[in-house]
Protein backbone atom coordinates (compact mmCIF):
# COMPACT_ATOMS: atom_id res chain seq x y z
CA UNK A 1 0.00 0.00 0.00
CA UNK A 2 1.30 3.71 -1.15
CA UNK A 3 1.68 6.24 1.53
CA UNK A 4 2.53 9.89 1.70
CA UNK A 5 6.18 10.86 3.42
CA UNK A 6 6.25 14.15 4.40
CA UNK A 7 10.40 15.32 4.70
CA UNK A 8 12.60 18.03 4.69
CA UNK A 9 15.44 17.83 2.75
CA UNK A 10 19.01 19.12 4.22
CA UNK A 11 22.19 19.45 3.79
CA UNK A 12 25.80 20.56 5.90
CA UNK A 13 28.56 20.95 3.57
CA UNK A 14 26.95 19.46 0.25
CA UNK A 15 26.11 15.77 3.05
CA UNK A 16 22.29 15.59 2.14
CA UNK A 17 19.73 14.11 4.28
CA UNK A 18 16.15 13.12 3.51
CA UNK A 19 14.24 13.98 7.83
CA UNK A 20 11.31 12.91 8.61
CA UNK A 21 9.38 13.01 11.87
CA UNK A 22 8.03 9.97 13.51
CA UNK A 23 7.85 11.23 17.42
CA UNK A 24 5.53 8.07 18.54
CA UNK A 25 8.39 5.67 16.26
CA UNK A 26 5.32 3.79 14.32
CA UNK A 27 7.02 4.63 10.77
CA UNK A 28 10.46 3.11 10.49
CA UNK A 29 11.15 2.70 7.11
CA UNK A 30 12.47 -0.78 5.62
CA UNK A 31 15.66 -0.98 4.16
CA UNK A 32 14.16 -0.97 0.50
CA UNK A 33 12.33 2.32 1.06
CA UNK A 34 15.65 3.33 2.05
CA UNK A 35 17.31 2.71 -0.59
CA UNK A 36 14.15 4.05 -2.88
CA UNK A 37 14.07 7.66 -0.83
CA UNK A 38 18.15 7.80 -1.49
CA UNK A 39 17.87 7.17 -5.15
CA UNK A 40 18.75 10.62 -6.90
CA UNK A 41 16.83 9.54 -10.23
CA UNK A 42 13.95 8.15 -9.13
CA UNK A 43 13.85 9.23 -5.58
CA UNK A 44 14.80 12.30 -3.88
CA UNK A 45 18.55 11.93 -3.71
CA UNK A 46 20.67 12.05 -0.43
CA UNK A 47 23.28 10.12 1.26
CA UNK A 48 21.24 9.09 3.76
CA UNK A 49 17.96 9.67 5.82
CA UNK A 50 17.33 10.85 9.19
CA UNK A 51 14.29 10.15 11.11
CA UNK A 52 13.50 12.11 13.83
CA UNK A 53 11.84 9.68 17.09
CA UNK A 54 11.14 10.43 20.72
CA UNK A 55 14.14 8.40 22.83
CA UNK A 56 11.20 6.69 24.65
CA UNK A 57 9.31 5.22 21.94
CA UNK A 58 12.64 3.84 20.03
CA UNK A 59 14.17 0.50 21.93
CA UNK A 60 18.01 2.55 20.97
CA UNK A 61 16.56 5.14 22.89
CA UNK A 62 15.85 3.48 25.95
CA UNK A 63 19.69 3.11 26.58
CA UNK A 64 20.18 7.13 25.40
CA UNK A 65 17.69 8.33 27.86
CA UNK A 66 19.36 6.32 30.92
CA UNK A 67 22.60 7.43 29.72
CA UNK A 68 20.98 10.95 29.63
CA UNK A 69 17.53 11.74 30.46
CA UNK A 70 17.59 14.80 28.06
CA UNK A 71 17.83 13.55 25.23
CA UNK A 72 14.23 13.16 24.59
CA UNK A 73 15.02 12.97 20.70
CA UNK A 74 16.57 10.66 18.92
CA UNK A 75 18.50 10.85 15.89
CA UNK A 76 17.66 7.48 13.75
CA UNK A 77 20.48 7.57 10.63
CA UNK A 78 20.53 5.24 7.71
CA UNK A 79 23.00 5.08 4.83
CA UNK A 80 21.61 5.72 1.54
CA UNK A 81 21.68 2.00 0.71
CA UNK A 82 19.27 1.11 3.81
CA UNK A 83 21.97 -0.10 6.22
CA UNK A 84 22.25 1.88 9.20
CA UNK A 85 25.18 3.73 11.18
CA UNK A 86 25.56 4.67 14.92
CA UNK A 87 26.52 8.07 13.83
CA UNK A 88 26.74 11.37 11.92
CA UNK A 89 28.54 14.68 12.33
CA UNK A 90 27.04 16.40 9.66
CA UNK A 91 23.35 14.81 10.30
CA UNK A 92 23.65 15.66 13.73
CA UNK A 93 23.85 19.73 13.45
CA UNK A 94 21.19 18.84 10.71
CA UNK A 95 18.67 17.01 12.77
CA UNK A 96 19.14 20.16 15.54
CA UNK A 97 17.98 22.43 12.82
CA UNK A 98 15.78 20.14 11.36
CA UNK A 99 14.11 19.63 15.27
CA UNK A 100 14.19 23.77 15.67
CA UNK A 101 12.63 24.56 12.22
CA UNK A 102 9.63 21.84 13.25
CA UNK A 103 9.39 23.55 16.62
CA UNK A 104 10.25 20.05 18.40
CA UNK A 105 12.77 22.03 20.36
CA UNK A 106 14.19 25.27 21.45
CA UNK A 107 17.83 26.00 21.21
CA UNK A 108 19.28 29.93 21.90
CA UNK A 109 22.41 30.82 21.23
CA UNK A 110 25.42 28.95 22.48
CA UNK A 111 22.75 26.75 24.28
CA UNK A 112 23.31 22.80 23.54
CA UNK A 113 20.78 20.15 23.19
CA UNK A 114 21.47 15.96 24.16
CA UNK A 115 20.42 14.10 20.96
CA UNK A 116 20.73 10.19 21.42
CA UNK A 117 22.19 8.05 18.74
CA UNK A 118 23.20 4.65 18.32
CA UNK A 119 27.03 6.12 19.38
CA UNK A 120 25.53 7.04 22.65
CA UNK A 121 23.79 10.64 23.85
CA UNK A 122 26.14 13.90 21.82
CA UNK A 123 25.28 17.29 22.84
CA UNK A 124 25.30 20.01 19.40
CA UNK A 125 25.49 23.76 20.42
CA UNK A 126 24.06 26.63 18.51
CA UNK A 127 26.48 29.05 17.62
CA UNK A 128 26.73 32.06 15.26
CA UNK A 129 27.16 30.73 12.14
CA UNK A 130 26.23 26.98 12.49
CA UNK A 131 26.38 23.82 15.32
CA UNK A 132 29.13 22.62 16.76
CA UNK A 133 28.56 18.98 18.06
CA UNK A 134 30.91 17.60 20.30
CA UNK A 135 31.21 14.21 19.12
CA UNK A 136 32.35 12.57 22.71
CA UNK A 137 35.77 10.21 23.33
CA UNK A 138 37.48 8.62 20.39
CA UNK A 139 40.08 6.03 20.64
CA UNK A 140 42.06 4.55 17.58
CA UNK A 141 40.68 0.98 16.21
CA UNK A 142 44.38 -1.02 16.24
CA UNK A 143 44.91 -3.18 13.78
CA UNK A 144 47.25 -2.17 10.36
CA UNK A 145 44.61 -2.02 8.01
CA UNK A 146 45.62 -1.77 3.98
CA UNK A 147 43.93 0.24 1.61
CA UNK A 148 43.61 -0.04 -2.28
CA UNK A 149 41.93 1.65 -4.87
CA UNK A 150 40.70 1.80 -8.47
CA UNK A 151 43.73 4.54 -8.87
CA UNK A 152 45.31 3.55 -5.93
CA UNK A 153 46.93 0.30 -7.11
CA UNK A 154 49.52 0.14 -4.50
CA UNK A 155 48.62 -0.51 -0.70
CA UNK A 156 48.60 2.12 1.23
CA UNK A 157 48.57 1.97 5.32
CA UNK A 158 46.08 3.25 6.81
CA UNK A 159 45.33 4.24 10.50
CA UNK A 160 41.74 2.92 12.36
CA UNK A 161 40.06 5.38 14.28
CA UNK A 162 36.62 4.76 16.24
CA UNK A 163 34.21 8.16 16.66
CA UNK A 164 31.26 5.99 17.56
CA UNK A 165 31.40 4.75 13.79
CA UNK A 166 34.62 3.34 12.34
CA UNK A 167 36.79 5.04 9.88
CA UNK A 168 40.00 4.41 8.25
CA UNK A 169 42.54 7.24 7.51
CA UNK A 170 44.86 6.75 4.32
CA UNK A 171 47.64 9.51 3.36
CA UNK A 172 48.57 10.82 -0.12
CA UNK A 173 51.24 12.20 -0.87
CA UNK A 174 49.79 15.39 -2.29
CA UNK A 175 47.03 16.97 -4.16
CA UNK A 176 47.72 15.53 -7.58
CA UNK A 177 46.84 12.36 -5.67
CA UNK A 178 44.01 13.16 -4.09
CA UNK A 179 42.26 14.69 -6.53
CA UNK A 180 43.25 11.96 -9.15
CA UNK A 181 41.53 8.84 -7.16
CA UNK A 182 38.72 7.41 -8.17
CA UNK A 183 36.01 7.03 -5.45
CA UNK A 184 33.31 5.61 -7.63
CA UNK A 185 34.70 2.50 -6.84
CA UNK A 186 35.01 1.29 -3.06
CA UNK A 187 38.35 0.68 -1.82
CA UNK A 188 39.19 -2.74 -0.88
CA UNK A 189 40.45 -2.79 2.83
CA UNK A 190 42.56 -5.73 3.80
CA UNK A 191 42.16 -7.47 6.15
CA UNK A 192 38.46 -6.77 5.87
CA UNK A 193 36.40 -4.85 8.60
CA UNK A 194 34.02 -7.10 10.13
CA UNK A 195 31.03 -4.13 10.18
CA UNK A 196 32.60 -2.00 7.22
CA UNK A 197 34.35 1.17 7.38
CA UNK A 198 34.45 4.57 6.15
CA UNK A 199 37.65 5.23 4.18
CA UNK A 200 38.95 8.93 4.08
CA UNK A 201 41.93 10.45 2.18
CA UNK A 202 43.86 13.25 3.63
CA UNK A 203 46.55 15.31 2.28
CA UNK A 204 48.14 18.42 4.63
CA UNK A 205 47.61 21.93 3.31
CA UNK A 206 50.57 24.16 2.81
CA UNK A 207 51.31 25.17 5.36
CA UNK A 208 50.08 22.54 7.59
CA UNK A 209 49.21 24.84 10.14
CA UNK A 210 48.93 28.49 10.71
CA UNK A 211 47.93 30.99 13.32
CA UNK A 212 47.32 27.35 15.72
CA UNK A 213 45.18 25.87 13.28
CA UNK A 214 45.99 22.56 11.41
CA UNK A 215 44.82 22.67 8.09
CA UNK A 216 43.56 19.28 5.71
CA UNK A 217 42.10 18.51 3.42
CA UNK A 218 40.18 15.27 2.55
CA UNK A 219 38.17 12.78 0.30
CA UNK A 220 36.01 10.11 1.65
CA UNK A 221 34.15 7.21 0.57
CA UNK A 222 31.16 6.59 2.98
CA UNK A 223 30.22 2.96 4.10
CA UNK A 224 26.89 2.45 3.00
CA UNK A 225 26.81 5.80 0.37
CA UNK A 226 29.92 5.68 -1.70
CA UNK A 227 31.25 8.79 -2.40
CA UNK A 228 30.00 11.94 -0.58
CA UNK A 229 31.12 15.96 -0.75
CA UNK A 230 31.58 15.37 2.85
CA UNK A 231 31.83 13.56 5.94
CA UNK A 232 31.57 15.00 9.54
CA UNK A 233 33.08 11.96 11.63
CA UNK A 234 35.34 11.38 8.41
CA UNK A 235 36.48 14.90 9.08
CA UNK A 236 36.92 14.37 12.75
CA UNK A 237 38.63 11.21 11.91
CA UNK A 238 40.88 12.80 9.26
CA UNK A 239 41.84 14.92 11.85
CA UNK A 240 42.83 12.94 14.45
CA UNK A 241 45.21 10.60 12.47
CA UNK A 242 46.97 13.71 11.08
CA UNK A 243 47.86 14.50 14.43
CA UNK A 244 48.54 11.30 15.35
CA UNK A 245 50.93 10.80 12.71
CA UNK A 246 52.35 14.72 13.53
CA UNK A 247 53.27 14.18 16.88
CA UNK A 248 53.20 16.25 20.28
CA UNK A 249 53.78 19.20 19.06
CA UNK A 250 50.38 19.30 16.71
CA UNK A 251 47.65 21.57 17.35
CA UNK A 252 44.24 20.91 18.50
CA UNK A 253 41.93 22.79 16.12
CA UNK A 254 41.87 21.70 12.70
CA UNK A 255 39.92 22.83 9.56
CA UNK A 256 39.45 20.16 6.93
CA UNK A 257 38.38 21.02 3.68
CA UNK A 258 35.95 18.68 2.01
CA UNK A 259 34.65 18.54 -1.95
CA UNK A 260 31.30 20.71 -0.14
CA UNK A 261 32.89 23.37 2.03
CA UNK A 262 35.16 23.56 5.41
CA UNK A 263 34.49 21.61 8.70
CA UNK A 264 36.26 23.05 12.16
CA UNK A 265 37.18 20.10 14.01
CA UNK A 266 39.01 21.13 17.93
CA UNK A 267 40.11 17.99 20.58
CA UNK A 268 39.34 19.48 24.53
CA UNK A 269 39.46 17.60 27.74
CA UNK A 270 36.69 16.58 29.01
CA UNK A 271 35.57 14.39 32.62
CA UNK A 272 35.69 11.06 30.71
CA UNK A 273 39.34 11.74 28.82
CA UNK A 274 39.57 13.78 25.55
CA UNK A 275 36.57 14.77 23.00
CA UNK A 276 36.24 15.81 19.73
CA UNK A 277 33.66 18.86 18.19
CA UNK A 278 33.06 19.32 14.68
CA UNK A 279 31.77 22.27 13.87
CA UNK A 280 29.89 23.81 10.08
CA UNK A 281 27.16 24.79 8.45
CA UNK A 282 23.27 23.22 8.70
CA UNK A 283 20.56 23.92 6.22
CA UNK A 284 17.22 22.76 5.36
CA UNK A 285 16.84 23.50 1.66
CA UNK A 286 13.36 22.23 0.75
CA UNK A 287 9.93 20.11 1.79
CA UNK A 288 8.24 17.81 0.01
CA UNK A 289 6.15 14.53 0.05
CA UNK A 290 6.72 11.26 -1.50
CA UNK A 291 4.66 8.79 -2.22
CA UNK A 292 6.01 5.67 -1.38
CA UNK A 293 4.83 1.97 -2.18
N1 LIG B 1 28.21 11.35 6.59
C1 LIG B 1 28.23 11.04 7.96
C2 LIG B 1 28.49 9.61 8.32
C3 LIG B 1 27.32 8.73 7.92
C4 LIG B 1 27.42 7.29 8.37
C5 LIG B 1 28.52 6.53 7.70
N2 LIG B 1 28.32 6.38 6.29
C6 LIG B 1 28.65 5.16 8.38
O1 LIG B 1 28.14 4.16 7.85
O2 LIG B 1 29.26 5.11 9.45
C7 LIG B 1 28.99 12.05 8.79
O3 LIG B 1 28.87 13.24 8.46
O4 LIG B 1 29.60 11.70 9.78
Amino acid sequence: MAFDLRFTKGQGTGNDFVLFSDPEGESELTPTQIAAVCDRRFGVGADGVIRAVRSANLDDGAAALAENPQAVWFMDYWNADGTVSEMCGNGIRVFTSYLLDQGLADLARDASIAIGTRAGVRTVRRTATGFEADLGPWRLAGGEPLVRGKSLPVARPGLGIDVGNPHIVVALADDEELDGLDLAYQPVVEPEPEAGANIEFVVPAEPLVEDGVGRIRMRVHERGSGETLSCGTGAVASALAVRYWAGEAAPDRWRVQVPGGVLGVRMFQAADGEHVSLSGPAELVFDGVLSLA
